[in-house]
C-alpha cells in the first residue's frame, strides 16, 4: 500500500471561496494544496455565489499539481447539504469538513458524496477542532477509507476551551498530541493549523518547527508569504537527507558484516532509524518532484 504521507502536503493555503482574485491568484502559487473555503471565511450572504465560484474552480483543472479541495460548511448549518452535493458534481480532490464531532459525521458525509455521485478520487478531509473531536479522534479517523487526511483548526480548539493564542502553544498541545496519535494510528496524514498574524514571519517560522517536530506533515496557511518559508521548513533539509544516507550507508555495511547496531554521528542506529531514513529519502524525492 502506498504511504500517503508520502505525497508532499507541506503547506495547504486556505482561500475565501467568494475572493475571485485570490482563486485566480492561487493557479501560480507553489502550496501543495488549496482549500476552497466556504466555511468561516464566506459571508452568509455570499455562500450561494462562493459555491458556485468554489465548484467552477475545483472542475476547472487549472491548478496544475496542486490539490484542489473544498471547505464546505459544518454539518449542523442549512447550507451543509448544498455544499456536500456541489462538491460532489465539482470532484475536487477532497472535500475539507469542519467541525468534524464523531465518526457518525464521517460516514454521514461519505454517505452524501457517494449519493450526489462524487467520484471515487474525492477524499474526505476531516476537520479536528473540537473537544468531542479529541476523545474520539482515532475513531473519525478510522471511519472511512475516503478519509485521507486530518487537518487541525486550532483558532476552533481555543475558541471551545477558552484558551489564549500564545507562544509555544501549551494550551492545544494536549488536543494537538491526540490528533497526531490518531492520525498515526490509522496511517492518514495530518495537517497542523493556521498561524493567524500574517505580519509576523518569525512567529510563523518558530510555529512551523514545532509542528514538524511533533511530526506533522505540513501546515494549513492563510496568506501567500506563509508560503516559502512553509514549503522549506515541511521539506527534509538537506543535512537531514544527507545524514538519512549516512545512516543507510552504515547500517547496509554492518549488516553485511553480520552485526545489526551501530553508530553515525556517535549516535546508535537500528533498523528502526533506517525505516525512518528512507521514509525522509523518499519524501526529499517526492518534494524536489515539484
Ligand atoms: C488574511 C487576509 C484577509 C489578508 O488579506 P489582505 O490584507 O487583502 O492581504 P494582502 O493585501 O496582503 O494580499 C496580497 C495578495 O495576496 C492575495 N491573497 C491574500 N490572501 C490570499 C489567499 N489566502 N489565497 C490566495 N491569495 C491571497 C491577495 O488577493 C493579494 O493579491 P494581489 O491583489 O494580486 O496582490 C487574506 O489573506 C485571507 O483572506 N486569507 C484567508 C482567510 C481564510 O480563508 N480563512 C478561513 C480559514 S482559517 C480557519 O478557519 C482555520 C480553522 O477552521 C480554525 O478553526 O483554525
Ligand atoms: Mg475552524
Amino acid at each position: 500500500m502506498t504511504d500517503s504521507t508520502l505525497r508532499p502536503r507541506r503547506s495547504v493555503l486556505y482561500m475565501p471561496g467568494a475572493n475571485e482574485r485570490a482563486l485566480e491568484k492561487a493557479k501560480t502559487l507553489p502550496t501543495d494544496a488549496l482549500i476552497l473555503d466556504l466555511e468561516d471565511s464566506v459571508a452568509p450572504d455570499a455562500k450561494a455565489d462562493a459555491r458556485k465560484r468554489v465548484a467552477a474552480a475545483a472542475a476547472s483543472g487549472e491548478y496544475g499539481y496542486r490539490e484542489v479541495t473544498i471547505r464546505v460548511n459544518a454539518p449542523d448549518t442549512v447550507w451543509h447539504a448544498d455544499d456536500l452535493r456541489a462538491a460532489a458534481e465539482a470532484g475536487p480532490d477532497a472535500v475539507v469538513v469542519p467541525k468534524v464531532d464523531s465518526p457518525e459525521t464521517v460516514r454521514a458525509v461519505e454517505r452524501a458524496l457517494e449519493a450526489a455521485g462524487a467520484p471515487d478520487r474525492t477524499a474526505i478531509w476531516a476537520m479536528i477542532e473540537t473537544p468531542l473531536a479529541m476523545f474520539d479522534a482515532r475513531a473519525i479517523a478510522a471511519a472511512s477509507e475516503r478519509l485521507t487526511v486530518l487537518v487541525m483548526g486550532t483558532n476552533d480548539l481555543a475558541k471551545e476551551l477558552h484558551a489564549e493564542h500564545v507562544p509555544g502553544r501549551a494550551p492545544l498541545l494536549t488536543g494537538l498530541s491526540l490528533a497526531l496519535l490518531a492520525a498515526r494510528a490509522t496511517g492518514k496524514t495530518i495537517l497542523d493549523g493556521v498561524y493567524n498574524d500574517v505580519q509576523d514571519l518569525a512567529g510563523f517560522e518558530a510555529e512551523c518547527l514545532q509542528g514538524r517536530q511533533f511530526g506533522f506533515d505540513g501546515k494549513t496557511l492563510i496568506h501567500p508569504k506563509q508560503l516559502e518559508p512553509c514549503n522549506r521548513l515541511f521539506a527534509p533539509s538537506e543535512d537531514a537527507v544527507a545524514h538519512s544516507r549516512r545512516i543507510i550507508e552504515a547500517f547496509d555495511q554492518a549488516t553485511s558484516e553480520g552485526r545489526g547496531v551501530v553508530t553515525v554521528d556517535g549516535r546508535m542506529i537500528e533498523n528502526l532509524h533506517v525505516e525512518d531514513a528512507r521514509r525522509i529519502l523518499a519524501l526529499a524525492g517526492a518534494v524536489a518532484g515539484r
